[in-house]
């Protein structure tokens, strides 16, 4: 079974911390995106066959700065070209605000049945300054029309360690968030991109970062404040009610295949990890002429496939499977990983759990550090 990321890099407005790849809306040849679009899922699917899809997410940029009929045209091809069983997951990302019930309708009506919301946090002085448009009022409004149409699993991504950030604020908007009663919470520490406005202001010395102190503390509570809420962390930054982990990011952490279709998507089909054409006119070229967009791709070979295992999986709380990873590559975890593996125990970054090797405490804080001991092709 393959997933599939279909990413929308348009937006209303841009953020200033914001390094994905998107273009403000206005003027953008939407309607003509969106065709290449569904052509592109015809080739793929032609390149790449699947009876059935495991996961769909629609992300971006917004995919929730389309119209209502942009969005059903949209729905449209991808159903028509995915084969999708509605007990699957199917996400779409929107923006608080953006989302009005006529579009709400139309994601219920092609089978959506998730949808994730970057809400950042409920600080309205905060939004302002990280260069939003929604308010923390534009939250409640959106929570209002979910209940209306009965729709349930919404997830909210929150940005902590933003500038000026106290502590005190950041566990306002984690109280603010479990107070929705939301089965699935994202929390990432802010990255500061190159190339953003952020960055430029860091650089001229115009923006205060909470230092590294601050940021380890706003995560522990966060993991503290989740998991006394019920929400268990299933993943470095995820949380969610038991049955709620997000399955589309599953697919990711489990080193499974996708299909990555838009501008700038990257996917990763058979051996290969690809990545599209970013710029929205280089990406329409190549499709005119029915070709795909892509601009990269790599075979990766087995020590690859293995070094990625390790990497992806081991964002999981649960860790890596090692009966898996020998059945998937049909060899010996220990043949493969026993040294290393041993003197990360014996460090005490990695924990055996019955068939999971798995981070510690200390291992998670360490993260990078430990992936990078698992580098075959050094
Ligand atoms: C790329 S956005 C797309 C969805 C939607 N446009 C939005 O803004 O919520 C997905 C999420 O990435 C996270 N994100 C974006 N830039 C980030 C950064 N520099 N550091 C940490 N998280 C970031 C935000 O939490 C955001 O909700
Ligand atoms: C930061 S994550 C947020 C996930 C969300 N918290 C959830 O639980 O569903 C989503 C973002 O990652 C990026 N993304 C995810 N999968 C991608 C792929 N295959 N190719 C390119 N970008 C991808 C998109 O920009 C998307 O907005
Ligand atoms: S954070 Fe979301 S809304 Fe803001 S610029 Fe990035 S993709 Fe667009």
């Amino acid at each position: 079974m393959t997933s599939a990321y279909i990413h929308i890099p348009f937006c209303e407005h841009i953020c200033f911390y914001c390094d994905f790849n998107k273009v403000f809306i206005e003027g953008q040849p939407v309607d003509e995106y969106i065709e290449a679009l569904i052509n592109e899922i015809r080739l793929t699917k032609l390149a790449y066959p699947s009876n059935d899809t495991e996961t769909i997410y629609i992300g971006g940029g917004t995919p929730t700065a389309l119209s209502a009929k942009q969005l059903d045209r949209l729905l449209e091809g991808v159903r028509q070209h995915l084969p999708f069983d509605e007990k699957n997951e199917f996400t779409v990302e929107a923006n608080p605000g953006d989302l009005t019930l006529d579009k709400l309708r139309v994601l219920q009506n092609h089978g959506v049945n998730r949808v994730s919301m970057g809400v950042q946090t409920f600080d309205n002085r905060l939004l302002k300054k990280i260069g939003r448009k929604h308010t923390a009022q534009d939250v409640f409004d959106t929570m209002k029309l979910f209940e209306k149409a009965d729709f349930q699993n919404v997830s909210i991504d929150l940005i902590y360690a933003l500038p000026n950030q106290t502590t005190e604020s950041f566990e306002d908007t984690l109280d603010k968030a479990l107070a929705l009663d939301l089965p699935h919470y994202s929390l990432y520490s802010l990255i500061l991109e190159n190339k953003t406005m952020f960055y430029n202001w860091a650089r001229q010395g115009r923006l205060h970062l909470p230092g590294i102190d601050v940021e380890g503390d706003m995560f522990e509570r966060a993991i503290e404040r989740m998991t006394a809420g019920g929400r268990h962390q299933y993943e470095v930054s995820n949380f969610a009610l038991e049955g709620y982990e997000s399955q589309h990011n599953l697919v990711y952490w489990n080193n499974e295949h996708y299909y990555g279709l838009g501008a700038g998507a990257s996917g990763y089909l058979g051996d290969v990890r690809y990545k599209n054409h970013g710029p929205i006119q280089h990406y329409l070229k190549p499709l005119r002429e029915n070709e795909r967009p892509v601009i990269e791709s790599e075979h990766l070979t087995l020590n690859h496939q293995m070094e990625e295992e390790m990497f992806l999986g081991l964002r999981k709380l649960e860790g890596v499977s090692l009966t898996r990873f020998e059945e998937k590559f049909n060899k010996s975890f220990t043949s493969v990983y026993g040294a290393t593996t041993q003197h990360l125990i014996e460090k005490g970054l990695l924990k055996h759990n019955q068939d999971y090797l798995a981070l510690t405490e200390k291992g998670l804080i360490l993260g990078n550090d430990v992936f990078e001991q698992f580098l075959l092709t050094k």
